[in-house]
């Protein structure tokens, strides 16, 4: 299989990185553009990868092409490759907002493509992926695409409308996860700890207790009991976030990520 990358940025370069770690695809079967040369050269000397000469090659020699760009790029890019498309190439965009509709409607009839949406945790193998199927898209493009993300993380097939909702938790997540992170390390930092220490402790925190989420028969809320002990530190602590508004700031942050979501689709 022939992979393609247009648009060598973050979540593109996150995606070809991993799936080559990973030994989904050679690095010698990677082909890449991006707007400067300069950026599909840093990704190629980091994976191993082939610098293509345009937008347009990527299209035509690849089996599937990840559009890697910012969401207001995708219709520029559509239309410059359009010449190579339908072709024999399945297109899979990860761009924010950017719906099918309109994905379809500024490339030939009969274009396959597949929306969607990664996180970038992905570079290390952890990553959560929503994907929706194009009109034209097959059951074969659908795999190949579960393949390569699956490469780098989890993938689940859902509703186009539902993507929305995956990029408010875990397209725009981690960087939540990160903010949280930050403030637990900066208080232990107020409380005493030496700055390492309190990022460590902090870090472990979170993925020990992911682990468990991921690992124990328990609910979140069950698993939260079981920390609580009756007129305990973590009572007061619970209290205090909830007081201070957490699971509010939580729920806000998840609906403006998606409400950012559909107005970017509205937008295009
Ligand atoms: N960063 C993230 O956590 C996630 C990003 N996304 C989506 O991934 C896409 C890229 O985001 P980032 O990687 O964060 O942005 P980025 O700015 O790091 O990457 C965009 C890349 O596209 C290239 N580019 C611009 N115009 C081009 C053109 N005409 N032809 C070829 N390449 C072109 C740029 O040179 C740059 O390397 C966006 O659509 C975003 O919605 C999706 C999920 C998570
Ligand atoms: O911030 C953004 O728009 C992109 C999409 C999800 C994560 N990053």
């Amino acid at each position: 299989m022939k992979i393609g990358l247009i648009g060598c940025g973050r979540m593109g370069g996150a995606l070809i990185e991993g799936a080559i770690t990973a030994g989904l695809v050679a690095s010698s079967d990677v082909l890449l553009s991006s707007r400067s040369k300069e950026s599909a050269q840093t990704l190629a000397d980091k994976c191993g990868a082939v610098v293509a000469e345009n937008n347009s090659q990527v299209a035509r020699e690849s089996d599937l092409v990840l559009l890697g760009c910012k969401p207001y790029q995708i219709i520029d890019i559509l239309n410059e490759i359009s010449a190579e498309l339908p072709g024999d190439t399945c297109l899979v965009s990860v761009a924010a907002g950017i719906t099918l509709q309109s994905m379809e409607g500024a490339s030939p009839e009969g274009t396959r493509i597949i929306r969607a949406m990664p996180n970038t945790p992905s570079l290390i193998g952890m990553g959560a992926t929503g994907i929706s199927k194009g009109s034209h898209a097959t059951d074969a493009d659908i795999a190949i695409a579960q393949k390569l993300l699956g490469s780098v993380g989890i993938v689940l097939e859902t509703r186009e409308d539902q993507l929305d909702a995956v990029t408010g938790v875990s397209g725009s997540g981690p960087a939540y996860v990160y903010t949280f992170i930050e403030e637990l390390a900066a208080q232990g930092v107020k409380e005493g700890l030496d700055a390492d220490d309190a990022l460590q402790l902090a870090t472990q925190t979170v993925i020990g207790a992911a682990r468990m989420v991921e690992q124990s028969p328990m609910s979140p809320a069950e698993l939260r009991n079981q920390v609580t002990s009756p007129g305990g530190t973590t009572l007061a602590g619970l209290k205090a976030l909830t007081d201070s508004g957490f699971e509010k700031s939580v729920a806000t942050g998840v609906a403006a990520a998606a409400a950012r979501s559909r107005e970017i689709a509205a937008e295009s």
